[in-house]
């Protein structure tokens, strides 16, 4: 059975239609990447199925359950996690408290504080330091180990490499590739293909809210997503004038 269900999603921002008919699902432990150029809908779409962001149409069934009219809280509690683009930490709290808050949301499972910490060790020395005084690397550390606090059976994430630091970014992807091992499954956006081709079981393109391709990752070459990324096509050779 699909852990997840997307059935013609769409979401608005006024009259901007910026998720549009969105039907995907995903397996259990499935690595999925979402990709697109700026503005495709990628942040929307995940903020919609997190219940942050309401949906305009279709149908979110997670593990069999229809949410439609369940909020974020509501969502958070059945095990669905977002680490948000830009982290959005508690500054004044120290990074102890940011992930014990989180506790408080979620369900029982493997992840409590220790392991936690022992999945994203960068931590360990900083535990009573305030989420603010962080690098970019560590503050983005400590947003994804807040939602795995929570025991999610579905992990979004958006951007978590953005303005880090290549050494912060591998830190961050080595993190992940230890919470992967616990089968969690994911939603990655990503705008860094290289990255994303390394680390997702599959890939799904979006141009101006839309699906335009989707595909294993092992089936699809970077310069066929680059090209449905921005929504070029291949044009025959232009016919030589006589
Ligand atoms: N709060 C908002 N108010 C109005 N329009 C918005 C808002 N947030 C996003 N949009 C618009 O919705 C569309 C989709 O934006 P979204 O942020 O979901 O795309 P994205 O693929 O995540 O882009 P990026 O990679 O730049 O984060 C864009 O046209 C964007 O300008």
């Amino acid at each position: 059975m699909n852990l997840l269900d997307i059935h013609q999603l769409d979401a608005r921002h006024g009259l901007l239609q910026a998720v549009r008919g969105v039907s995907l699902s995903l397996k259990p432990g499935e690595r999925l990447a979402l990709v697109g150029a700026n503005g495709a809908g990628k942040t929307t779409l995940l903020r919609t199925l997190a219940g942050i962001h309401p949906a305009a149409g279709g149908r979110v069934v997670f593990d069999g359950q229809d949410l439609s009219g369940h909020s974020a809280h509501q969502r958070a509690a059945l095990g669905m996690a977002l680490v948000p683009e830009g982290r959005r930490l508690f500054g004044s709290m120290t990074v102890a408290e940011n992930l014990q808050v989180a506790a408080s949301a979620g369900r029982r499972g493997p992840w409590h504080f220790d392991s936690v910490v022992e999945a994203l060790p960068q931590l360990k020395p900083k535990l009573k330091a305030l989420a603010s005084a962080l690098s970019g690397g560590q503050q983005q550390a400590v947003a994804i180990g807040r939602a795995l606090m929570t025991n999610p059976r579905l992990l979004l994430l958006d951007e978590v490499s953005l303005g880090l630091s290549p050494a912060a970014v591998q830190g961050v992807y080595d993190s992940l590739a230890r919470v992967v091992a616990m089968q969690t499954t994911l939603i990655l956006v990503e705008q860094d293909l290289q990255r994303t081709f390394a680390f997702a079981d599959r890939i799904v393109c979006l141009l101006e809210g839309r699906i335009v391709a989707s595909g294993l990752t092992r089936e699809l070459t970077r310069e066929e997503v680059m090209d449905h990324y921005f929504g070029h096509r291949r044009q025959a050779p232009a016919p030589q004038e006589a």
